[in-house]
């Protein structure tokens, strides 16, 4: 020993200084010699070392907070074995030991004891706290203060390294382990209530036969009693056995079994339920269950999954077959009646044919020739054609004949084909748009430029001009020439194609002599003129053609005279002839006629 040494081993307890000094007696007693020369008495220089420090240091604090193991206080003789197997004192003795690594400031995982929160481990010097731990090492390496301890460390918590674990707490490799940690784990909510009796499951029931008789009516299956079945917590009813399964896998004649039938279910012999029909399908195969009882499941089945079909309750729920029937029915009456009976008025057959859709009458009517040399022109040849006639000359059938045409050789682009007329109502006629709304020009008032900017902020507009190659259009008549000549040069613009219309090719029809365009007395005040006689209207058309057979009315006298009419030069003739057709007017629902 020498002064030297650190001090804080000086400051042991008393006994151990005791100890020493009893010690050092004995060496000095047998080799004074040796000492004499050189130091003073040791036991002297110890025993003033010993005072000196005992009296500068707070010997108490320190004995019990940093060597709380060395410590011979309560009779414990500095083994730690014994210090430890007291928890209250091992766990203070653990939290100083986790105190004294500033290095790794690990959190708390607990609250830990009145050491660490009291405030006088934190109130140590760093330098105290090396020492400290110098002193921890040193007395790790004392064999006689760990008693029979072993340089291993069991994990497992047994008392093999004479570290003794408490109840509640472990040390793994320096790091206090408290079980209290984890008491979070607590809430979860597992049930890990090992499963001993498992109830063992029924063997499967013998093969039904395929010879079960269906239709006899059987007490229903007792209900199976589940008690055994303790490890599930599903209720008892859960456990009795699925008639209708059962009865489909029966009647298929298969060998697979419900899970859950038990065992008095499985040795009981099949049960057939016998089904229980809604009241009107009861009522219709009540009649059929007398007459033959093997088959009623069968019949009523059958008579459950197809029910009879519904009869249309009004006339216009028919469906699309029914109609057809029906057209087929009348179809023989008719025929049968007109060949029985005499010829009927025409009047008559009038309301009793049905009416044909405007497609099919059109599509039977065999065109004339210049009916045919017009639609070759346009469909065949792709020009730019106008054709007109007088009223009842088969226009509105031409048109309706080439636009067929059109829509088959565009069938895969309809779009290409753009019908249009100068009217809604025109429009419907044959089923496309006004020709305002195909430009997308609105009423169409301002100048080209503005009309062109307009169009191309409307995506559908401008797609119309620029997919579009045939550009039908009914009832020209009604086509202010301005407009004619202004959406022929938006043409060209959006679709930046000089040829008049930007390339499209134009079908025309409509007949100059009957409604003009609609004035404008809005703004200018100007007279409103006809499409022909816009400025691009003969660099638009490639023919103009003129149908001269009339359809309408087989009377050629009746229909010059309306020809004249339409012209508007009335041959003295044609005015008597249209005198001798006066005569009063008779009114017997008491309404008086409008003279015009
Ligand atoms: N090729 C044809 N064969 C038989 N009938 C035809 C033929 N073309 C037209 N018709 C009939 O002539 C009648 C008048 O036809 P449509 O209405 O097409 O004439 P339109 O010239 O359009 O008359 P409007 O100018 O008054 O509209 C219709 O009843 C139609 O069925």
């Amino acid at each position: 020993m020498s002064t030297g040494l650190p001090s804080q081993i000086l400051l042991r307890s008393r006994a151990r200084w005791q100890d020493i000094e009893r010690r050092l007696s004995r060496r000095a007693h047998v080799h004074d010699i040796a000492f004499a020369p050189a130091y003073p008495p040791p036991v002297a220089m110890l025993r003033d070392a010993r005072d000196k420090y005992v009296a500068a240091a707070p010997k108490r604090s320190l004995e019990k907070e940093l060597f709380p193991s060395s410590s011979p206080r309560g009779g414990q003789n500095g083994n730690i074995e014994q210090i430890l197997k007291q928890p209250s004192r091992a766990s203070s003795f653990f939290a100083s030991q986790n105190a004294r690594q500033p290095s790794k400031p690990s959190p708390p995982l607990r609250q830990r004891s009145a050491n660490i929160t009291n405030g006088k481990q934190a109130s140590l010097s760093a330098a105290n706290l090396s020492k400290s731990s110098q002193a921890f090492a040193s007395l790790c390496a004392r064999t006689d203060s760990f008693g029979d301890a072993s340089g291993t460390t069991d994990l497992s918590g047994n008392d093999s390294t004479g570290i003794s674990t408490g109840p509640s707490s472990r040390y793994i490799a320096g790091v206090l382990i408290d079980d209290d940690d984890f008491d979070d784990d607590l809430d979860l909510d597992i049930d890990t209530v090992p499963v001993t009796n498992l109830p063992t499951l029924p063997p499967p029931p013998p093969r039904v036969s395929g010879s079960t008789r269906l239709g006899r009516s059987e007490p229903p299956p007792p209900a199976t009693d589940t008690s055994a079945l303790s490890w599930s917590q599903s209720s008892d009813r859960h456990f009795q056995p699925s008639h209708g399964s059962h009865k489909t896998a029966r009647s298929a004649g298969n060998s697979v079994t419900a899970k859950r039938e038990t065992p008095e279910h499985a040795s009981s012999p099949p049960v057939a339920k016998k089904r229980a029909l809604p009241p009107s399908f009861a009522k219709r195969s009540s009649a059929r269950d007398e007459v033959d009882g093997d088959c009623i499941i069968t019949k009523s089945t059958v008579a459950a999954s197809t029910p009879a079909p519904k009869k249309p309750s009004t006339l216009w729920d028919a469906t699309a077959s029914a109609v057809q029937a029906q057209k087929k029915q009348l179809k023989t009456q008719w025929k049968k009646s007109s060949d029985s009976a005499p010829e009927p008025s025409s009047t008559t057959m009038q309301v009793r044919r049905p009416a044909k859709p405007q497609a099919a009458r059109s599509a039977a009517i065999a065109l004339s020739n210049e009916q045919r040399h017009v639609k070759d022109l346009v469909v065949e040849k792709g020009h730019s054609v106008f054709f007109t006639g007088p009223a009842g000359t088969g226009k509105s059938v031409l048109m309706r004949a080439i636009i067929q045409e059109f829509k088959r050789k565009y069938a895969r682009d309809p779009e290409r084909v753009a019908v249009t007329a100068s009217t809604g109502l025109a429009a419907c006629n044959i089923g496309g748009m006004t020709l305002h709304s195909f430009s997308g020009i609105g009423l169409g008032k301002e100048d080209v430029g503005t009309l062109v900017k307009k169009i191309r902020r409307n995506p559908k507009a401008k797609n119309r001009w620029l997919r579009t190659k045939v550009l039908i259009m009914d009832e020209v008549s009604m086509v202010d020439g301005e407009l004619f000549d202004k959406l022929s040069q938006i043409g060209r613009t959006i679709r930046n194609n000089g040829r008049p219309w930007g390339g499209i090719q134009l079908v025309i029809t409509g007949d100059f002599f009957q409604l003009p365009p609609v004035p404008d007395h809005g703004g200018k005040q100007r007279e409103s003129k006809f499409a022909f006689e816009a400025a691009t209207w003969n660099t638009s058309i490639d023919h103009t053609i003129g149908l001269t057979e009339v359809f309408r009315q087989r009377d050629p006298v009746f229909a010059g005279m309306l020809n004249e009419m339409r012209l508007g030069r009335i041959s003295e003739q044609t005015v008597q002839n249209f005198r001798a057709l006066s005569r009063p007017l008779e009114s017997s629902d008491g309404l008086e006629v409008t003279e015009l």
